[in-house]
């Protein structure tokens, strides 16, 4: 917010050195924080709809302390020189910064851990985001250092006529568009959240017709490794997310390899890394391995069937969608519902691949 500030004083500056720049960032931006009640309610996502909420209310607590602490300061000290500060203000300002600024490094903090800092960048922040860039960001010397020097530089031969793109980050559909105000189709990064609950994964082996007693009382030794996952105690973290390169939360597929298999010695044999892998062919045996991935499966029906449309039903609002927030809106739930479905089909191979081996075996 340190950086938007100083937007917007240099906004306020007359003759500011930074007039041209200022004068042609967006007037608006399309970022949820800024989209209509119910276009924010259309995301139908939780924990999306936490984070606009969250922005929203950091910007209207602002807006007091702002106000209360220039309320008695004079014309010709007044940082903004005397211009209203509000949470409309602050908020264009908020999204200047997190839809343009590039996070550099500073000063090194210990080791080669650097402070980063953000940046707004006039010129190369025209260049939009591609996970497939034909340019990076190349920084040479810290901020402190007096030749510290940022550049484009091209991967390859740009076309005339070409956009020149960037990598953002490897970021979730949540960060792009909170931050940017984009969604970006079948991006590998996103993921849903879910919350790590025993007696869902009850439910939901259940549904696969996985039966275990373990989900809702497991034994000792079980909740021991749970606790190591960081799924049981008073500071145990629950959140657990499907999608993204991973597939499943390592914690998550650890959790349901242990609570399905009754051999406590041939889990000892493993450690937290390899119960977690998805990449791990079944470590702790086909049976344990088909009842997980089926469990899991399970628990993305669940997820899918707690949004309250289908995608065909976003898609035919997509058709008819009068503004931009709510086609946004849209196409960001959509996107969430194809990532779940993504990692079904992932899984559902596996199952497939998995069971041909065990019958292969017992014939
Ligand atoms: C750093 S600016 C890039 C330049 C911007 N397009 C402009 O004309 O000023 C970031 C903004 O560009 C847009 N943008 C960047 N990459 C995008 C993409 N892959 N898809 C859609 N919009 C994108 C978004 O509005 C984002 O907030």
């Amino acid at each position: 917010m340190r950086l938007g500030l100083k937007l917007l004083q240099e906004r306020a500056t007359t003759r500011s050195f930074w007039w041209p720049y200022i004068s042609n960032l967006p007037e608006t931006f399309s970022i949820p924080i800024f989209f209509p009640g119910d276009d924010i309610k259309n995301l139908h996502y939780a924990p999306l709809i936490h984070q606009v909420n969250k922005r929203c209310r950091f910007l209207l607590e602002f807006e007091k302390e702002i106000k209360s602490i220039l309320g008695n300061v004079s014309l010709r000290n007044h940082p903004f020189g005397g211009q209203d500060v509000n949470s409309s203000s602050l908020g264009w300002a908020m999204s200047a910064v997190s839809s343009r600024a590039f996070q550099l490094y500073g000063e090194i903090l210990y080791s080669d851990k650097h402070k980063n800092i953000p940046m707004l960048l006039p010129l190369i922040d025209m260049c939009n985001h591609s996970f497939a860039p034909n340019a990076q960001i190349v920084q040479e010397q810290n901020m402190n250092s007096q030749n510290m020097s940022i550049k484009v530089v091209a991967d390859m031969q740009i076309k005339q006529d070409t956009h020149v793109l960037l990598n953002y980050g490897s970021l979730s559909n949540d960060f792009f568009l909170l931050d940017y105000g984009f969604v970006i189709p079948s991006n590998p990064h996103d993921h849903v959240e879910l919350k790590y609950d025993e007696a869902l994964l009850d439910a939901a082996s259940l549904a696969a017709g996985v039966s275990s007693s373990s989900f809702l009382s497991p034994s000792d030794w079980q909740q021991d490794i749970l606790s190591r996952l960081n799924l049981r105690g008073d500071e145990a973290l629950l959140k657990v997310t499907l999608g993204g390169p991973g597939l499943v939360d390592g914690r998550l597929l650890a959790a349901l390899r242990v609570l399905l298999s009754s051999n406590k010695e041939t889990v000892q044999r493993h450690d937290l890394d390899t119960l977690g892998s998805v990449s791990e062919e079944a470590p702790l045996g086909t049976s344990t391995e088909v009842a997980a991935l089926r469990t899991v499966i399970a628990l993305c029906v669940v997820a899918l069937e707690s949004f309250p449309t289908k995608i065909m039903q976003d898609e035919s609002i997509l058709k008819t969608a009068t503004s931009y927030s709510t086609e946004l809106a849209v196409r960001f739930r959509m996107q969430k519902k194809l990532t779940i479905i993504d990692v079904m089909r992932k899984l559902t191979r596996k199952v497939k691949k998995l069971s041909e081996m065990e019958s292969t075996a017992r014939n």
